[in-house]
């Protein structure tokens, strides 16, 4: 579904800076990848790049094997509004609206009728487990709400790929599971292609694969085991080689 094929960016400043080099990875439908490293090796930068806010400096990334450079200036912006969802560490909710409001926002800029708006909204908010929350207005969410709020936002267009940055770094333990469990979910059902950069392994352990970034390269690859726990063991594993520090892990254990 997504393939990054050799890409480098080196951001133009003062003093010329590579952020990402020679990444190449594929990722098929339906599948849930964390991509993890120490801050500055790239993460933002890669998420930057496949949700096209920000140009490659070489290389190429293929949607559905169609190069995104070859999209006219029409065509790249229909791919955003059809093809992606975001999902952003500050929920980003609009606080004038309602939360349904907030989850057909997207809707609002396509061809859909009241009706189908409706039914999309009433199937999501009932998926999130928020129709009791329908007519609230956001700031009267609590985190984890909120963030299943933008959740619905994110995918009420049906998108192929999600892209999601730190997406349980404003959460409780408790709420960051929801959250995880919720995309898990989600895209087995819908069968959504989701690319979640966090810093947190508990949250990678949900994931089907790990991908680790160092210094704008990738550095390894951890494919899931059986066990979400030995997952979690594996990838704290990988961050203590590439030098993370206790702030990079989280203290719950599985049984
Ligand atoms: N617009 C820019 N101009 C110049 N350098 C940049 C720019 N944006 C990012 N960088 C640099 O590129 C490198 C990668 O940044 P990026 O934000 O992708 O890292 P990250 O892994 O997401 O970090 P963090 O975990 O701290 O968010 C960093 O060294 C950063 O300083």
């Amino acid at each position: 579904m997504l393939t990054l094929e050799n890409i480098s960016k080196i951001y133009q400043g003062r003093l010329p800076y590579q952020a990402l080099e020679d990444v190449s990875f594929s990722m098929s439908a339906g599948e849930f990848v964390a991509v993890m490293g120490p801050s500055g090796s790239g993460k933002s930068t890669l998420l930057n790049l496949i949700g096209t806010t920000d140009s490659l400096s070489s290389g190429e990334v293929f949607v559905n094997q169609r190069p995104i450079k070859a999209l006219s200036k029409n065509e790249l912006a229909d791919f955003r509004r059809t093809t992606l969802g975001f999902v952003f560490q500050q929920f980003h909710l609009l606080d004038t609206l309602t939360v349904e409001e907030n989850i057909v926002l997207p809707l609002t800029l396509g061809r859909y009728g009241i009706k189908e708006m409706e039914q999309r909204s009433d199937t999501m908010l009932t998926r999130l487990g928020l129709k009791e929350h329908a007519k609230k207005r956001t700031y009267e969410l609590s985190g984890g709400q909120a963030q299943r709020v933008a959740i619905g936002r994110a995918l009420i267009h049906k998108p192929k790929l999600v892209l999601c940055d730190e997406p349980t770094g404003n959460l409780d333990t408790k709420s960051s599971k929801e959250v995880l469990q919720l995309l898990a979910e989600i895209r087995l059902e819908e069968e959504t292609t989701i690319l979640m950069v966090t810093h947190d392994a508990l949250a990678a352990s949900y994931c089907d694969r790990v991908l680790f970034l160092k210094d704008g390269r990738l550095y390894n690859e951890l494919y899931r085991p059986t066990k979400q726990g030995d997952f979690y063991q594996q990838i704290s594993n990988v961050l203590i080689s590439l030098g993370g520090t206790e702030d990079d892990f989280s203290s719950v254990r599985f049984s």
